[in-house]
């Protein structure tokens, strides 16, 4: 197994940045989206990321910025076609994440068939927390995530509810996409997602093991 300190600074290394979707049943249910029967995934880049200390800056088409809170499993050792049973070696850690979604150009693009990147890909748009080694986690299917804007409560959700495991999801995107050491899966948000103002201050955690806040800026 890979040594996971580098892994501190797994934002810096221009990796893939993958992301699953309607993976919390309530959370299809709140955007009227259909259950999939197999991980909906798409990717980010590297650029997308941005660490504490600097803001989430709102892209200048978007009128409808959301927040999704996800956790974060990072890939510690290559993995290509690996089996559910041995999913779990090629994990180095986990982190907090957003998928900060463009929300009112994902339902352009979505009635246009045309692909998420401008929806979830902009600059800043993979907001993360500090690494966490895996043997902090004892269990992560066992994590209740959250997140608040200004304060008020909007998204808390427990791990256990994911539709697919990371198991299986490793084994299942590793069977597409190559993982590399350094890659980030974010596994699906839990409902609650609502729509941010410029200024809103965001703070989001994994309860017991971190928290982190960022500030929502406009574009100019
Ligand atoms: C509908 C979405 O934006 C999918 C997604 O990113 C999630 O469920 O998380
Ligand atoms: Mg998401």
């Amino acid at each position: 197994m890979t040594s996971s300190k580098p892994l501190a600074r797994f934002w810096e290394w221009g990796k893939n940045i993958i992301c699953v979707g309607r993976n919390y049943a309530e959370h299809a249910k709140e955007l009227k989206n259909t259950l999939p029967t197999e991980p909906l995934f798409f990717l980010k880049p590297s650029s997308a990321y941005v660490r504490e200390g600097s803001p989430i800056i709102q892209p200048y088409y978007c009128n409808k910025l959301h927040h999704e809170v996800e956790l974060g499993v990072v890939i510690g050792k290559r993995a290509q076609a690996v089996p559910q049973k041995t999913a779990m070696d090629h994990v180095a850690g986990y982190a907090l994440c957003l998928d900060m979604t463009a929300r009112d150009t994902q339902e352009e693009c979505k009635k246009k068939g045309l692909p998420w990147t401008m929806a979830k890909g902009f600059n800043t748009s993979c907001p993360v927390s500090d690494f966490v080694p895996k043997e902090k986690v004892p269990d992560p299917h066992q994590l209740k995530i959250w997140l608040k804007v200004n304060g008020e409560m909007r998204q808390e959700g427990d791990t256990s509810d994911m539709i697919f495991s990371i198991p299986y999801i490793i084994s299942y995107i590793s069977g597409i996409v190559t993982l590399e050491e350094g890659d980030v899966i974010l596994t699906g948000t839990p409902k609650g997602v609502s729509a941010l103002q410029e200024n809103d201050e965001i703070e989001a955690g994994i309860q017991g093991v971190l928290s982190m806040r960022f500030q929502v800026l406009p574009n100019y």
